[in-house]
């Protein structure tokens, strides 16, 4: 597929600009796959509209989920056949909450679900919930490869039960499992033995949507149990994606100017709501009101020492944001982040140094020293947060070309009319 590049715009003087954000990824596809097990139609308010989220649609009307646009909504019926439909395909393209969400939903099918992806989506972290999914009762064919693609063979039901597994590699893979639990003949019960599980506002997030449909959840430390029960429909709201605001809030502080994300919820599990004291701390005056919240730069961008294991997927616009900041940054806690669209630790610190940087991996992260950048070609390795992080930098650097920047679709098809208009170019 030809790619193109874009030449990242340099800012022109502070920015003052509010920016309105589409709807979280992650709440859309928990939504979708919510909906899809419910026993009523659910209207999804202002879901995301990317590939990420088209693909878990597309998975799920396959499996004879009823998908309807309506206005700026989606219009979910559970399948009128039940079990879900079988046997079919299933494209997750590199998206790893299609990846880890769609499979235990695969084994409520009633036969065979082929499931596959991007070629990197191949290397992506799966075996745990392969494994996991075996355990509870589902048959899985997988060539004894531990990653994708595979096939489900769903026979209409699955046992559930108590499960221990390994997602030190990513929360997803509990949050797929917990997702479709209500519709295990017993529920489940997640142990998780490891390193630490990284993402802990995303389980929360797993947790709290499954309460709000109406599924019994308990949680204590690396323990999840969901009950089995009906899951009923009605009203999900989808919130603005905090994640994708990083990189708009972050233009305030590189250009000393002032940015507002409209509907900033007051109370939110998304892991974006740890902009507020991550930009804070690297120079930045955040306020929340009725507008907004609102980053006021001071025209000092500060590094920053932090463990970013909660909020990983913050990782590439603060990476880009220590690359200019006027002290050095150690970012940890981010080992995980090597198995997320590309390995984010080597690509950054390639792509930083690439540009005039001075940006060192460490086992679990990146240090980040000051150094005078210059332009250049910024590869983007199929990862929609390294388009976001090259415009960052393009904004204080000249001659920043930001290789295919559709890659950015995944999360954030508007991103460079966005980028453009906050600009005023
Ligand atoms: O559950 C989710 O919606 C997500 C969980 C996180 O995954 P990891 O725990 O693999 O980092 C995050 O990085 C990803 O963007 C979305
Ligand atoms: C890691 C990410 O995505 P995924 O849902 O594919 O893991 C991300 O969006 O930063």
């Amino acid at each position: 597929m030809p790619t193109q590049n874009w030449s990242a715009p340099m800012a022109s003087g502070p920015v003052d600009a509010t920016v309105a954000l589409p709807g979280s990824k992650s709440m859309t596809n928990r939504a979708l796959i919510l909906a899809a097990l419910a026993d009523e139609p659910t209207r999804v308010v202002r879901p995301l509209r990317s590939r990420d989220t088209l693909l878990m649609a597309q998975a799920l009307r396959d499996l004879g989920v009823r998908v309807a646009e309506e206005g700026d909504d989606w219009l979910i019926a559970p399948g009128e056949r039940a079990p879900l439909a079988a046997p079919v395909r299933v494209d997750v393209g590199l998206a790893g909450t299609v990846m880890r969400f769609l499979p235990p939903v695969a084994a409520l099918a009633d036969g065979r679900v082929t499931i596959d992806g991007d070629p990197r989506a191949r290397e992506r972290p799966m075996r745990p919930i392969i494994d996991a999914l075996r355990a509870l009762g589902a048959e899985i064919d997988d060539g004894g490869r531990g990653c994708l693609p595979f096939t489900v063979h769903g026979r209409g039901a699955l046992a559930g039960g108590a499960v221990t597994i390994d997602a030190s590699g990513s929360s997803q893979l509990v949050s797929g499992l917990l997702l479709a639990a209500p519709r295990f003949a017993k529920g489940v019960e997640v142990r998780h033995e490891g390193p630490p599980v990284p993402s802990a506002p995303h389980l929360a997030m797993t947790v709290q949507m499954l309460r709000d449909a109406g599924a019994a959840v308990e949680t204590a430390g690396d323990l999840w149990r969901v009950a089995p029960g009906a899951l009923r429909g009605g009203e999900s709201v989808i919130e603005p994606d905090l994640s994708n605001a990083a990189q708009f809030l972050g233009a305030a502080l590189v250009t000393g100017g002032r940015v507002t994300v409209p509907g900033w919820p007051a109370d939110t599990t998304q892991p974006g709501d740890a902009l507020r004291g991550l930009l804070a701390a690297m120079g930045g005056q955040v306020s929340a009101g009725p507008d907004g919240l609102t980053v006021q730069g001071s025209g000092t961008l500060h590094g920053l020492d932090a463990d970013l294991r909660d909020v990983g997927e913050l990782t590439p616009v603060i990476a880009a944001l220590a690359a200019l900041a006027g002290s050095p940054s150690r970012l940890t806690g981010i080992a995980h982040l090597r198995g997320h669209e590309t390995d984010r630790l080597a690509a950054l610190a390639r792509e930083i140094n690439a540009l005039g940087g001075d940006a060192r991996e460490l086992p679990d992260g990146l240090e980040i020293r000051p150094r005078p950048l210059h332009g250049g070609l910024f590869h983007t390795y199929d990862d929609h947060r390294m388009v976001m992080a090259a415009a960052v930098l393009g904004l204080a650097v000249e001659g920043v070309e930001v290789e295919n920047v559709a890659t950015v679709g995944k999360t954030l098809p508007d991103f460079t009319d966005l980028w453009t208009r906050m600009l005023g170019v």
